[in-house]
């Protein structure tokens, strides 16, 4: 069923983001036409899908999602009609942003999220192939340039197997890493190895190497399932810069991580230093700087009458 964001839902730029919901019907694998099996999950557009069972199972079902794909639908199709482009969007905006794939086993979530990547392909797959993960990246360095914005993109990549933590990126034999909870990070992975990219070849390479790193088992329903859940994360920092004569950085000291300022007309974006990786910038896409108070901002902020609302003297 589609899930109606809270009251409290987060805002964008053009009012509360709710979460999306959508699915997409895989088409029946070579092995399972063999079997003679049958497709039971059908598209009735609209966003709705029929699911038709045998009397043992119940009567059929009718459920509504925020899109739907056909087994026919390319990668493409879903990339452009799942919402992905809004997301990167909001993220490039200072949002943190997730894309979560659920199903059973063999369902489709590696092909959707990787291609044949995840299929133990170690070869570039076909460019119509390429899942969400390549597209999003692809996106997000498109948009960077047309921005013109300096952004300092580091990716982390690990799975969780058996209930251990794994780091996918980092060399040498795979070693587990503590979860640990602290007041200004909340849940975080003690020691993953966070990588600086800045093209698209680079950020394949590190999804190719993570990826051939994973637990994979062939078992009945996939030949190459995933036998554990893997989150990889991009963090995005956006510094932005004074232009000469406007603008300009409010009085110091000024912690490192927070954008230093803002010219006329940029966009600034202020981030928690203590906050590593960073969350959501509090105050995304404003002309002007806002910081919000924290304890562990030094004194003269702590004081200063616009510590926590401060205004470019160049800004409207
Ligand atoms: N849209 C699709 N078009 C063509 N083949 C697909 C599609 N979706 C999935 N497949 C094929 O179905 C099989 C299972 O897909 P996949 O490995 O992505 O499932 P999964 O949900 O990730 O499974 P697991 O949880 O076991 O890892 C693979 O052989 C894959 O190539």
């Amino acid at each position: 069923p589609v899930v109606r964001g809270s009251p409290g839902a987060p805002r964008g730029p053009h009012g509360p983001i709710h979460p999306t919901h959508t699915i997409r019907v895989r088409p029946l694998t070579c092995s399972e036409v063999r079997r003679g099996d049958r497709r039971v999950v059908h598209s009735l557009g609209g966003g709705t899908v029929h699911v038709s069972t045998t009397s043992v199972l119940g009567p059929d079902a009718t459920f509504g999602f925020s899109a739907v794909f056909d087994a026919g639908d390319s990668q493409e199709a879903v990339f452009e009609g799942s919402g992905m482009r809004q997301l990167v969007e909001l993220a490039m905006d200072g949002f943190s942003c997730t894309v979560f794939a659920f199903g059973q086993t063999g369902s489709g979530k590696t092909y959707t999220l990787m291609g044949p990547l995840g299929q133990g392909e170690t070869h570039a797959a076909s460019p119509a192939l390429l899942g969400l993960m390549q597209r999003s990246f692809a996106c997000l360095l498109e948009q960077s340039r047309s921005r013109g914005s300096d952004l300092a993109l580091s990716a982390s990549y690990l799975e969780i197997y058996n209930e251990q933590i794994r780091d996918l990126l980092s060399p040498g034999p795979p070693c587990t890493l503590p979860l640990r909870w602290s007041k200004t990070r909340g849940f975080y992975v003690e020691n993953q190895l966070s990588v600086d990219f800045e093209s698209l070849e680079a950020i394949a390479s590190l999804l190719l190497q993570g990826s051939q790193r994973r637990r994979t088992s062939a078992h009945a329903l996939n030949r190459h399932s995933s036998r554990s859940h893997a989150l990889l994360t991009i963090h995005i920092r956006i510094h932005c810069t004074t232009p000469a004569g406007h603008g300009g950085s409010p009085p110091g000291p000024w912690p490192t991580g927070y954008s230093r300022g803002c010219g006329q007309g940029a966009v600034c974006h202020c981030w928690d230093p203590s906050e590593s990786p960073p969350r959501a910038p509090r105050y995304p896409g404003r002309r002007c700087c806002k910081v919000w108070r924290k304890k562990s901002m030094p004194c003269s902020w702590k004081t200063s009458p616009c510590a926590s609302s401060w205004v470019c003297p160049g800004c409207p």
